[in-house]
């Protein structure tokens, strides 16, 4: 079984929460890096379970309002996405619980295998159409990522790959990330409309996802270069955008291109992405 779909917990707190996960069956091993929110590790649930247990370092998230959406959190479940698979909110620092995926991020690992995957354009266009299928389950229940990049993606065994923290942007503190002209804010990824009045939407994840691929087809290179944020901004509102990758189809620009279409109305949906995305790779590959 796995942490998600194992009976309620006989807890002593009777909290017979589906989403909360009993501390004395965590192990935390190994350090796998930090984030927004502190120290990442890996642990065993049950003694056998792989998991990923963020630590929650006081002060850095609205920690009650995010305990009330994990239960909507665990609910999403889809291949190609890390799955939530509980919290532990009994105790300070609560500890968020999701499966374990032990490649790390995209985007280490595009630069990591740089050499061998900037000559496989077909793997490159397999590891979007899979971030895209992803995307496409959290647009059918009208859940929107706010902060999709090759950094929030992880990649797993079998060349698999998952996006990661869908919607846990909405619960960071740090207002030098969550407003738009703080120093840690995704400007790079923003489109228009998030930059003028951060009005985010499942279109605003369709730019993301556009910067997202262009990240991929350039094995994980820095979009728009050492340019700063506010050179950014100017070059997007006047509707400046990120030139083709060298090893990349120009029909897969051509989708890049579409993403980054200026009005939201006018970008594609990640339905209509994902169809379009594998009929290119019936015809490449
Ligand atoms: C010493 N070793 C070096 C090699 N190594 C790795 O390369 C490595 C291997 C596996 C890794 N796996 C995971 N790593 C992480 C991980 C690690 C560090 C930081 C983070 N990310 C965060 O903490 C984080 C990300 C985004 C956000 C917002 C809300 C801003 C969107 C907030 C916080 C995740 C999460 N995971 C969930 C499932 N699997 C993993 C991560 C790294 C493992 C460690």
């Amino acid at each position: 079984t796995s942490p998600c779909d194992r009976p309620a917990p006989a807890t002593a707190g009777l909290s017979h929460d589906k989403w909360e996960i009993d501390h004395d069956d965590l192990m935390l091993l190994e350090e796998l890096g930090s984030g927004q929110f502190g120290v990442v590790r890996r642990g065993k649930w049950r003694g056998s379970i792989d998991v990923a247990v963020k630590m929650m370092k006081e002060g850095t998230m609205s920690e009650d309002d995010f305990i009330e959406e994990a239960k909507v959190m665990t609910k999403l479940q889809h291949t190609n996405l890390v799955q939530l698979y509980g919290v532990c909110s009994k105790n300070r620092p609560i500890f968020i619980v999701t499966e374990y995926m032990r490649y790390g991020s995209l985007l280490n690992h595009l630069r990591r295998h740089e050499q061998s995957l900037s000559s496989n354009q077909g793997l490159l266009l397999d590891m979007c159409i899979q971030v895209c299928k992803g995307m496409a389950y959290l647009e059918r229940h009208n859940y929107i990522h706010r902060d999709l990049a090759a950094r929030n993606c992880l990649v797993g065994t079998d060349n698999i790959v998952k996006v990661a923290d869908f919607g846990l942007a909405r619960y960071v503190l740090d207002d030098q990330y969550t407003s738009s002209g703080g120093s840690k804010f995704p400007i790079k990824w923003a489109p228009p409309e998030v930059l003028n009045y951060t009005r985010f939407s499942s279109k605003s994840d369709i730019w993301a996802y556009g910067v997202l691929m262009w990240e991929v087809f350039s094995c994980g290179k820095m979009p728009y270069g050492r340019l700063k944020n506010a050179e950014v901004v100017e070059r997007v509102q006047k509707g400046l955008i990120l030139e083709k990758p060298k090893a990349c189809y120009k029909e897969v620009y051509d989708v890049m291109r579409k993403c980054w279409a200026h009005l939201p109305e006018n970008r594609p949906s990640f339905k209509v992405l994902k169809e379009t995305l594998v009929g290119i790779s019936q015809r490449i590959v």
